[in-house]
């Protein structure tokens, strides 16, 4: 006869079997319904029920082909105290209406992650069912007594220091089974405005990040489906690290994307030191850039010549520089992008050419545009002194400090050094570059051979309509007032001189004129008229209503962005992130004591600031589960003043420092003596890691990692080689070092030959 224990365990066994057979069978309907051409496109709710069918049977295959070794599609069972009893699962089953599994997205499965004696929810029994692929080998069960003294400190314990006695494998496992009450709240938190969630390290805060985001496709599937949520995470060492917990919980749609990943076509994995960093992520950059965008090539023509009836006509260098600045005040005035000048820079440089023109042998000005404008050899002139921008060839332009506009003689020779003998791009770049891209607009089409006709009649057709009334000052007709939308006067007052009076007379009737419209005018601005000349902008009592525009720019596809490691985010990286995050709400995690980024912000509300949000919501995790409390109690004691160490509940673990005299055979000496099994690696500062890659080149199995990589991942043994180097090289080191000696799950070495840090010397 069997003990209670193993009957228990059969049963179960019987509802993974069950559940199994289920999706076996969806997964044939899904595969006959697909093959009869019903698609997940038909609508009603018939179809509703079969996409859901081909997602679960989607998300199932996924889960048992990515991971054999996974704790099982069932992994949970509740029993409530009015007899009821539910499984919970990694997606949800139904035996004809019935629910065989329950997703542990759901509400109803929320309890078997927030029930405890003290508020049991109605829960009596919350069971842990411990698998290895499809069979069941234990149970763990939490008895919720109501009258029991005190709360529970952990959720299905066993389960729990099981999963955390596991050793680490080269990706991070989902944590689907263990989830704790604090940890499933930061999940389940709504999707609106910004959810900050905060916690030292290890207290999983990248879990509660990758679980949220499956959390949120399962509750708003139509919102969020098709790569609309983004998950930023500071390295691609990192991102690889934490691939698998998505697919694993049966998701594959969100997009994963390292920093230097976030511009299309560009992978930057290298970090640059800490005073380039400095230069590169701050907000300065962007008045450098955008000074940038607006300086002539450095390929473009200094004098254009062209034959017009008989006559040369020359613009020399003079000239173009002040055409150049003629194009660029009439563009920023409008908001035009440099990539969408060259129409007026045809028009200034065409006005240039006519004003030279002999007046007894030229024609009216747009004539002249019309026939010089279509001439192949100005075309030409025209692509090469405005050429179409790309972000990359504008970024390495600084490479030349004379043109670095913006920065102090001192910054800008250290920014001009980097990309002096750049090779490729670093993480520090890619903001740039994707700051270029707003900055510069898209390119134009790039006309082969011949200017079509259409950019030349666009060339010659004189006046636009304006977005603003205008006051201007003709030759021919005097003063006339242009209203918006209209490139034709709609009133005109007739030859008079242009003297200060007359200005002030002219402002004057148009007042009245406007008045007339039901507009009444405050002041006056500098502006453009249609032709693109000078002229006077009224600025209005009541702001114009602005019209929606014909073609709306196509919205950030991204609707939740979640950024990991956000402490670290330089100014300039929060502007490439608010670009993407503009219609997005966004879940903020990090840990203001691994500040390393030497512009990191001191507080989140700055960091939310900077991201350019309001709305936030702040959870906090304060439970750590990886690192063992005598290694997170030694970290400590450098963590910045005013944050809350962490406490463990991960039990165990052994601390060992040691002053050394020759740290290569120290290093050999102390991987030889790390218990076999599980992740080893060996953090140095990042100068030395030259240094020590022979060494450990001749140990299998253990990772040599640069202490700037480190963030984010996480090793059984960690053995730090001199903490004095990692802390000297860069402004943040000590944090640096923190996070160093926050990285291991066991045990934890450290090999010095320089003085400690003071407060880590004695253990
Ligand atoms: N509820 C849990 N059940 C099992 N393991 C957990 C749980 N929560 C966290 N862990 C484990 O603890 C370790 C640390 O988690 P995670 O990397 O998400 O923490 P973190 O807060 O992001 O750390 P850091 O700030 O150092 O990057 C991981 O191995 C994770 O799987």
């Amino acid at each position: 006869m069997p003990d209670a224990r193993t009957q228990e365990i059969a049963a179960e066994q019987r509802v993974v079997d069950r559940v199994h057979e289920r999706l076996a069978e969806m997964r044939a309907q899904a595969d006959e319904l697909a093959r009869e051409g019903h698609g997940r496109a038909a609508g009603g709710s018939a179809a509703g029920l079969v996409e859901r069918d081909v997602l679960v049977r989607n998300a199932a295959a996924q889960i048992a082909t990515l991971d054999a070794e996974s704790e099982g599609v069932v992994f949970g069972r509740l029993d409530f105290d009015d007899g009821d009893t539910y499984h919970v699962g990694r997606v949800g089953v139904r035996d004809g209406l019935d629910p065989l599994l329950i997703d542990w997205r759901a509400p109803a499965a929320a309890p078997f992650y927030r029930a405890t004696s003290g508020e049991p929810l109605g829960v009596v029994r919350r069971r842990v069912i411990i698998s290895r692929g499809q069979r069941v080998v234990d149970l763990d069960d939490d008895v919720l007594l109501p009258d029991d003294v005190g709360d529970l400190r952990v959720l299905g314990e066993g389960a729990l220091l099981a999963a955390l006695r596991r050793s680490r494998g080269p990706h991070m496992r989902d944590i689907v089974t263990t989830i704790q009450r604090e940890q499933d709240e930061a999940i389940r938190a709504p999707a609106r405005g910004v959810t900050l969630i905060s916690g030292g390290p290890g207290t999983g805060k990248t879990q509660v990040a990758l679980h949220r985001a499956a959390y949120l496709l399962y509750t708003d599937r139509g919102r969020f489906a098709d790569g609309r949520i983004l998950v930023v995470g500071p390295s691609t060492v990192f991102t690889n690290y934490i691939s698998r917990v998505l697919p694993s919980l049966g998701e594959e749609s969100v997009h994963l994307r390292a920093l230097g990943e976030l511009v299309d076509g560009v992978t930057a994995t290298r970090r640059d030191r800490a005073e380039v960093a400095a230069i590169k992520g701050s907000e300065r950059m962007r008045d450098v850039l955008a000074e940038l965008g607006w300086q002539p090539a450095p390929t473009a023509p200094t004098r254009l010549r062209l034959v017009y009836s008989g006559d040369v006509l020359t613009l020399d260098a003079d000239v173009l520089a002040e055409a150049r600045r003629r194009v660029r005040a009439r563009c920023e005035a409008t908001g035009t992008p440099p990539n969408s000048a060259r129409p007026v820079a045809a028009q200034i440089l065409l006005d240039a050419l006519w004003a030279g023109a002999d007046p007894r042998r030229r024609p009216d000005r747009e004539t002249f545009a019309g026939e010089v404008g279509e001439r192949n050899e100005f075309g030409g002139f025209l692509r090469a002194w405005w050429p179409a921008l790309i972000p990359a060839d504008v970024l390495s332009r600084l490479a030349d400090v004379d043109r670095i506009v913006g920065l102090d003689t001192a910054d800008a020779a250290v920014l001009a050094a980097t990309y002096g003998d750049r090779a490729d791009w670093s993480v520090d770049d890619v903001p740039l570059l994707d700051e270029l891209s707003a900055l510069l607009g898209d390119p134009p089409p790039e006309p082969k051979g011949p200017t079509p006709l259409w950019q030349l009649r666009e060339l010659s057709t004189g006046p636009r309509s304006v977005d603003t009334f205008v006051l201007s000052y003709g030759m021919h007709n005097g003063w006339e007032v242009y209203q918006p939308g209209h490139p034709t006067p709609f009133a005109s007052a007739g030859a008079q001189a242009i003297d200060s009076n007359a200005v002030a007379a002219a402002q004057r009737w148009a007042e009245f004129v406007l008045l007339r419209e039901g507009h009444k005018v405050v002041g006056w601005t500098d502006g453009f008229d249609p032709h693109g000349e000078e002229g006077y902008v009224p600025e209005l009592e009541e702001p114009l209503p602005v019209d929606e525009p014909d073609d709306a720019p196509t919205p950030d596809p991204y609707r939740h962005v979640i950024l990991d490691e956000a402490q670290d985010l330089s100014p300039m990286e929060c502007r490439m992130i608010a670009r993407r995050a503009e219609y997005a709400s966004m879940t903020v995690v990090g840990d203001l004591g691994q500040a390393t980024h030497p512009l990191a912000v001191g507080s989140w509300p700055e960091l939310v600031a900077r991201l350019g949000k309001r709305e936030v919501r702040t959870l906090e995790l304060l439970t750590g589960y990886r690192v063992p409390q005598t290694i997170a109690d030694y970290a400590a004691r450098i963590l910045a003043p005013g944050i809350a160490p962490t406490r463990s509940y991960r039990p165990g673990g052994t601390l060992s420092v040691r002053h050394v005299d020759d740290l290569a055979t120290a290093v050999r000496d102390a991987v030889r003596a790390a218990p076999d099994g599980g992740s080893l690696a060996v953090l140095v500062a990042d100068d030395a890691e030259a240094e020590l890659a022979p060494v450990v080149a001749d140990l299998p199995g253990v990772a040599l990692v640069p202490a700037a990589t480190v963030k984010g991942l996480e090793y059984d043994q960690v053995i730090v080689v001199e903490p004095a180097d990692i802390v000297e090289a860069e402004p943040r080191g000590l944090n640096r070092l923190y996070v160093a000696l926050t990285r291991a799950v066991e045990g934890l070495t450290v090999l010095h030959r320089k003085p400690l840090p003071a407060s880590l010397d004695d253990v």
